[in-house]
């Protein structure tokens, strides 16, 4: 990042006032009957008529379009462990996106948590303030258990977005940047550099939608995940495969894919010119890439090219998804976020980059057009229509499979913000 936006961002965080949400009032405030309504006495029969039937809370609180976004600190983007009130401005910011995209109010919670049961623990007492709970930055192998164990104990939606968010975008970035590069999914061969929260559920989804298990290459910090190796956990053990290789450098020679979940910076000009013709390359480690899309594009020019960064076209990241499948998701009062709902996204978000880009979004990204092809292989997140797509697949999805509590809202297809109910 260069220095000047550096500055930039920590000024925007900074100022005018710290931070970048706040909280506001829904409704009037400005007579003495207005608080006797709001607070002491009137706050009382909200009070009695949720303690007779809980439901009520959906009625007369925030609860319904609320969601909790909370995190440990344990994995901040690709920076790591840093702690939990240093994740604070990614979780904040997930909250800015939830509201600007998707209408959806958002408490961040910064967990210092001793172990995963102490994690569980505090979610799980909190989980009832909540429409929904988006958990965020946990590392693996935890993340995992701490999911199961509250979808669980909780009756509202639980979703890790590091690990189904990405993956719903991964997935459907994927299938229309191989058919671009004229690949099929099925015959693909795919390295992935991580085997944590998000690349586990990433190619998990990849093989849900065709990839082959045998095909896929993972690799952590120790090299190829394969069958020889004693110190893989059970979530890495799943993609263990026998092979001879143990480098990025064996793995990537004649791949068709990369899908980087790791670190900045890992994926060599050397290693790039060995993969397949016409590779495709998702770098998605955040703030900084697996390899620079210059630096990419400067090595060859045959691949397709996706990060996670605002500053560069195909951006693969989960803010294309955790907006829409939770506003989806809450339309219905869906108990659960399931492999219907997340298919449901994945095929959404890959077809709309297939529809003509309106011109608000165009401008919104310099002017350039934009259509599909291999810049433009899914969806800008300023795109308006993924509100309007992706929210009503996940909602059909959800009535469709049984997790909606409510028929399919009358009020759906959404346009804009201002049509949330
Ligand atoms: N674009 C997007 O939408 C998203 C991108 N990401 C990015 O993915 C990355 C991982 O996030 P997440 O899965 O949540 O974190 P985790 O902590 O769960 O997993 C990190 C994984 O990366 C591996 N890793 C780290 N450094 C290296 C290295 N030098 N060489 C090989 N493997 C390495 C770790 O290996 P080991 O197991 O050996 O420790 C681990 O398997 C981050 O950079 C994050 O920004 C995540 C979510 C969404
Ligand atoms: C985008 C995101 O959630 C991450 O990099 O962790
Ligand atoms: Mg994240």
């Amino acid at each position: 990042m260069s220095e000047d936006l550096k500055q930039a961002a920590l000024d925007y965080h900074a100022n005018p006032r710290p931070g970048k949400i706040s909280v506001e009032i829904t409704k009037p405030t400005q007579t003495s009957r207005d608080l006797s309504l709001a607070y002491s006495p009137g706050v009382a029969e909200p009070v009695r008529e949720i303690a007779k039937d809980p439901e009520n809370a959906y009625r007369y609180t925030a609860k319904g379009n609320l969601v909790a976004v909370i995190s440990d600190g344990s994995a901040i983007l690709g920076l790591g462990n840093l702690g939990p009130l240093a994740s604070k401005p990614v979780m904040e910011g997930k909250g800015v996106l939830f509201k600007r995209f998707a209408g959806i109010d958002v408490f961040d919670i910064e967990v210092d948590s001793e172990s995963p049961q102490a994690f569980i623990d505090t979610v799980a007492r909190i989980a009832d303030t909540f429409g929904g709970i988006n958990l965020e930055d946990i590392k693996a192998p935890e993340c995992f258990e701490i999911e199961r164990v509250l979808i669980e104990q909780c009756n509202i939606p639980i979703f890790h977005d590091d690990q189904h968010g990405t993956a719903i975008v991964t997935a459907a970035g994927m299938l229309n940047a191989l058919e671009l590069q004229g690949k099929s999914i099925e015959e693909a061969t795919i390295v992935c550099l991580g085997a944590g929260a998000a690349a586990v559920a990433c190619m998990k989804l990849l093989i849900s939608c065709g990839a082959k298990q045998e095909n896929i290459m993972m690799l952590d910090r120790k090299g190829v995940i394969h069958s020889g190796r004693d110190d893989l956990n059970q979530y890495k053990a799943m993609f263990a495969i026998d092979t001879d290789k143990r480098t990025l450098a064996d793995a990537c020679d004649g791949a068709d894919v990369f899908v980087g979940l790791s670190g900045p910076n890992l994926l060599s000009p050397e290693i790039l010119k060995t993969m397949a013709p016409n590779p495709v390359i998702f770098a998605c480690s955040n703030p900084d890439p697996e390899i620079k899309p210059e630096l990419a594009l400067e090595t060859r020019d045959d691949l397709i090219m996706a990060t996670g960064r605002s500053d560069y076209p195909n951006q693969v990241n989960n803010v294309l998804g955790f907006p829409f499948i939770f506003r989806g998701a809450l339309d219905v009062r869906a108990t659960a976020i399931n492999e219907e709902m997340k298919v449901a996204a994945v095929n959404a978000i890959k077809d709309l980059a297939k529809e003509p880009v309106p011109q608000d979004v165009v401008e919104a990204y310099g002017g350039d057009a934009l259509s599909y092809g291999k810049d433009y292989i899914i969806p800008k997140p300023l795109d308006g229509r993924l509100l309007t797509k992706v929210s009503a697949a996940v909602a059909q999805a959800a009535v469709d499979s049984g997790v909606a509590r409510f028929p399919y809202p009358a009020h759906y297809p959404l346009n804009s913000v201002d049509d949330i109910k």
